[in-house]
Order: C-alpha cells, then sequence, then structure tokens
C-alpha cells in the first residue's frame, strides 16, 4: 500500500521516550535493550555467521545502546572488541557498561588503539546519536575521519556519528561535505525516521535505513509541533490484489461526469520561439487528468504552438488575463515555465489578486523575487516551485541559514526553511531536490525522497513536475495534497522510465503510474490518512 510516515524530529523522539517513561509504559533501561537488540538483531541477519566486530561506544546513551550490541553479540558468539569513553554516563548506560564489563574490557576510544586492532570485521558506530550538540572534536573526530576513508561493514546505531538528525548536516563541515564522515552500510534508527535521515547528507551517509520498533507506538506525547510526513518511492508489489479504483484521478465522479468536472487548466507561455517548457507542462497537466487544459502565450507566439497534442487548446493572451479569468471554469493555472520574466510579472499582478489556484514556477519565481508587492500578494492556493538558486532569491535569509556550516545542534535544515518560507509567504513551497520539501503555511510538511532516481535531474523536469501539480489542483486537490502527490507522480513517472530519460518522456510515464496508482487506496484517502495534526 502507499503509505506514508511520520517524521518526527529529535526534539519530539525525546518527548515520546519522556512520556513512556513517565507515564510507566517502559523505563529507560528496558528502551535501551529494545535498542539494542534490535541493531544486534540486523547485524546477525545480515552477518548469520559470528565474525569479529568492534564496537565503538560514546559518552551518552547512543553508547549506552553499543554495549548492549556489544553483550548480545558476544552471547551469540561473536568475538567482541569494545572501546569505549571513561566519563560517566548516565546511569541507563552506566548500567550497560557495567553488564559489558562484567563480560570483557573497555579499550580507550582512541584513534591509536583502533588502528592498533586486527584488521577487517563489522564495526558499530555507538558514538553519538540524538544527542549530538556540537561538532566532533580530537580524538572522536579522528575516528569519524577514519571510519570515512576505510570503509569497513558499519552498522550505525541511530545515526552515522556527527551527522544531526535533525537537518541532515555534519556539523562543523561546510554543507554538502560529507567524504570524511562515516558512511554506514546500514543505520538502525529508532521507532521513527528522523529529518537527518531523509534530507541533507542522511540519504548518503546512512546506507540502508532500518527502522526499528522499540514499542512506543501507543504512548502518547504533547506534540511539540506538527511531524512531517514521508512519502517514500513506492514500491508496488507484483502480488497485490486488485482494488476498485477509488483513486480520485481514475474513479468517475461525480455520477455524469463531463470534461468540465474534471477542471479547466490554464497554462500562460511565454513569446515566440520560448514555448517548449509550457507545451511540456501543458502536457502533463492534460496526461495527468485536468478536463480541459488551455495554452495561452501571447498572440505573436500563438502560431509556435501549432500541431500536437491535439487535446490541447490554445489561445492568445496579452494583457487581458482578467477577461479571461471571467471563465470562472479557468480553476487552475500553471505561470513560469518559459513565460519570460517580465511577462510573468504583468500576468501575476493580474492573476494574484483572482485568487484563483497558481502553481508558480521559474520566471514566475524571478518575477516575484522582484517585487515585494507580487510576493504579498500570494495566497493560499498558490505553489511555488523553486529549486534552491530560485529559492534563495526570494527568501535570501532562509537560503543563507541553509547554507551556513552548522556549529551547533539541532542545525537549521531544508525542513525548517520550507516551512519558514511558506508561513512567510502565505502559500505552499515546494523546495525542489532530490529531498522534495513541501510545507504549507500552518507548518503541515512532506518530505520526499528521490535519491534514487539522479536521472531526474534533466532539463524540463521541472515543467512537467508544474504541469503535473496544475493537473491536479484543476482535479480539485488542495494545494499541498496536490504538490505532493505531483512530486510523487513525478518521481515514480521517471522510477519506472530509468536512465535516458528526457523532460518529454514525463508525461508519457503519467499513464502508466496512474494505472499502478489505480491499485491502490485512492490518494485522496491517503492523503487524508495521513496524520497531519
Ligand atoms: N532516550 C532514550 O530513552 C533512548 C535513547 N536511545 C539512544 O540514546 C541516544 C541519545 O542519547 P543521548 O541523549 O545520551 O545522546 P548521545 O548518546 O547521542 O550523546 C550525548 C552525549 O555526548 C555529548 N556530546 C554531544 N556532542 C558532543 C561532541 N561533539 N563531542 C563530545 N561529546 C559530545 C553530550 O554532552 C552527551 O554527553 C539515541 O540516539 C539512541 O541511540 C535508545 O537507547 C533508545 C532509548
Ligand atoms: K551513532
Amino acid at each position: 500500500m502507499l503509505e506514508s510516515t511520520e517524521v518526527l524530529t529529535t526534539a519530539q523522539m525525546r518527548a515520546i521516550e519522556s512520556a513512556a517513561m513517565a507515564t510507566g509504559q517502559a523505563t529507560g533501561l528496558q528502551l535501551m535493550e529494545r535498542a539494542g537488540r534490535a541493531v544486534a538483531g540486523q547485524i546477525r541477519l545480515r552477518w548469520p555467521k559470528p565474525r569479529r566486530v568492534t564496537v565503538l561506544c560514546g559518552p551518552g546513551n547512543n553508547g549506552g545502546d553499543g554495549y548492549v550490541v556489544a553483550r548480545l553479540l558476544h552471547r551469540a558468539g561473536w568475538q567482541v572488541r569494545v572501546l569505549g569513553t571513561d566519563n560517566p554516563p548516565g546511569p541507563d548506560a552506566a548500567q550497560m557498561k557495567r553488564q559489558w564489563q562484567g563480560i570483557g574490557r573497555i579499550e580507550p576510544l582512541t584513534l591509536a588503539v583502533l588502528q592498533g586492532g586486527a584488521e577487517g570485521g563489522v564495526h558499530v558506530d555507538a558514538i553519538f546519536g540524538t544527542g549530538l550538540t556540537r561538532p566532533p572534536e580530537g580524538e572522536v573526530a579522528a575516528i569519524l575521519h577514519h571510519l570515512g576513508r576505510i570503509k569497513p561493514p558499519l552498522v550505525a546505531v541511530d545515526c552515522p556519528s556527527g551527522l544531526c538528525m535533525d537537518s541532515g548536516a555534519l556539523l562543523g563541515h561546510p554543507r554538502g561535505g560529507g567524504d570524511l564522515a562515516p558512511h554506514a552500510n546500514v543505520t538502525v534508527a529508532f521507532h521513527r525516521p528522523k529529518p537527518g535521515h531523509v534530507i541533507g547528507l542522511g540519504p548518503l551517509l546512512c546506507g540502508e535505513l532500518v527502522i526499528a520498533d522499540i514499542g512506543l507506538h501507543d504512548v502518547d506525547s504533547a506534540p511539540t509541533a506538527r511531524p512531517a510526513v514521508i512519502w517514500p518511492p513506492f514500491d508496488i508489489p507484483r502480488d497485490q490484489p486488485d482494488r476498485p479504483p477509488t483513486n480520485p484521478l481514475l474513479k468517475q465522479s461525480p455520477l455524469h461526469p463531463h470534461k468540465y468536472s474534471h477542471g479547466h487548466a490554464l497554462i500562460l507561455a511565454g513569446g515566440p520561439a520560448r514555448g517548449g517548457a509550457a507545451r511540456l507542462s501543458a502536457r502533463a497537466a492534460l496526461r495527468i487528468g485536468a478536463g480541459l487544459v488551455t495554452l495561452a502565450p501571447p498572440a505573436e507566439a500563438l502560431p509556435d504552438h501549432i500541431g500536437q497534442p491535439d487535446a490541447l487548446m490554445r489561445r492568445a493572451v496579452d494583457h487581458e488575463l482578467q477577461e479571461t479569468l471571467a471563465d470562472t471554469r479557468l480553476n487552475a493555472i500553471c505561470i513560469g515555465p518559459g513565460c519570460g520574466i517580465d511577462r510573468a510579472g504583468a500576468l501575476l499582478a493580474d492573476l494574484l489578486p483572482a485568487r484563483r489556484a497558481t502553481v508558480l514556477d521559474a520566471d514566475a519565481l524571478t518575477a516575484l523575487s522582484r517585487d515585494a508587492a507580487l510576493t504579498a500578494a500570494l495566497h493560499d492556493a498558490c505553489v511555488l516551485t523553486p529549486h534552491m538558486g530560485e529559492f534563495a532569491r526570494l527568501f535570501p535569509d532562509l537560503a543563507e541559514r541553509l547554507a551556513a556550516t552548522p556549529s551547533e545542534g539541532p542545525a537549521y535544515s531544508k525542513l525548517d526553511a520550507a516551512r519558514d518560507a511558506a508561513a512567510r509567504c502565505g502559500a505552499v513551497v515546494l523546495l525542489k531536490g532530490p529531498d522534495t520539501v513541501i510545507a504549507a503555511p500552518d507548518g503541515r510538511a512532506r518530505i520526499h525522497s528521490a535519491f534514487d532516481v539522479p536521472w531526474l535531474a534533466t532539463a524540463g523536469a521541472g515543467d512537467a513536475l508544474a504541469g503535473m501539480i496544475t493537473g491536479l489542483l484543476a482535479r480539485s486537490l488542495p494545494p499541498l495534497e496536490a504538490a505532493s502527490l505531483g512530486t510523487l507522480i513525478h518521481a515514480q513517472a521517471a522510477r519506472l522510465f530509468g536512465p535516458g530519460l528526457i523532460a518529454d518522456d514525463l508525461p508519457e510515464m503519467i499513464p502508466q503510474v496512474l494505472r499502478a496508482l489505480q491499485k491502490f487506496q485512492s490518494s485522496s484517502s491517503v492523503a487524508t490518512a495521513l496524520p497531519m495534526t
């Protein structure tokens, strides 16, 4: 089934753990035992035959998990070596440390000691987890660099150490520079993914991400903020039984559907010889199911658009947009792809006061960044789809915070930036990338991870995405849902096509993606099933 997962910040995770302990549902020691058991279990699953393992234990509870892993693997016949810090950890970790000391010794956690041992074997990184507050220094930093270089089979407890689990940034490193950090083969995290597992460097450094159940599902905690939601790449099991097509894009509704009941999208195109981008958007809007799509270039560019597809209507719009919008059946507008910055700015001045559902992309975003009055006219039926460069022009202060080398945790994240931008401009903001983050002004947010489809970074892919979202808006999906489902269908189209994709292929893959979606619950029921409050 197409499932969403809540993503919890480290503060939200701590609140849940505290609530579990306060209500007597679990003790800290029990949670630590379960966490360590989950990691040891994943290790034994991957390497069923006992071998050598080096467990690196840090000063906090992450280290406590490490001592549990060491004990359980020793019990399973593994040859265990433990390196640990000599500070007195908290009571739970201290208890786990004592239990290990009843079995074996703890060598100092230094690079020289680590390098002095026999090479090879599995390494377990239990140095820092959610409690990382500052950049690693000294011996620990040297060990983390070493782990980044030698790349033994590495299993990370909760996260590769040094990674800020709220942002996917490496504390103390310029953003994006992950060369010297541990690259885990497997990361075993607890209860729910954290933002840092799925955005920034997280997907690169975590390797395979396993979310282990440590018995916190029934715990209620006072929410500190809305959790974000991740829509993973959707895998469609081959043996999925057919279900009735309840997807709103596919079901026959209302009783006697006609083209207008599926909406009418208007794609505003640009001047002569620059219509390709808008045609891509229009094609995507048609394919995703808008009942009607009209492409609207200025009159002088109308001849450029003769030809396929015949289903596409054309209408010249020079300056008379208000006149065009008098037709209230035009319920979704796309402005930006190939539009030209000046034309986009002029049209937006008429368009935004009409408060129609609107996707603003490319040149429309640049026009916005040049005119504060336009930005002030944005409203909650708008979806902005900036890539990072466009985002920096629109929200320079947020982009600057996001680009700064983080010196303390939790670091400012792409999720924070998208949420702040959406709250500031009062519209849905879809911040593109392999880790696309979509945020609504009220704090709801979605993360869509598409690190597995690098070939989606191709000219025109954004134009197709803008068209897909416009088509879904025409089908009356609310802006956050249209942006989220559009992102999902866009990435899945690329995934199904595979390498070699060009943007023209994306609209053509939509029917295949929709057929697959047809087998699942309706996207609107997926959307409403999302835990968003
Ligand atoms: N809280 C709980 O109930 C549970 C926690 N669990 C584990 O506990 C972890 C969180 O434990 P903690 O909150 O103790 O945090 P960590 O174990 O991640 O580390 C915190 C310790 O490291 C120190 N520290 C932070 N940054 C440092 C730096 N750059 N250099 C040197 N020292 C630094 C802190 O002062 C603190 O002593 C989770 O990631 C998870 O692995 C699990 O056992 C499940 C249950
Ligand atoms: K760790």
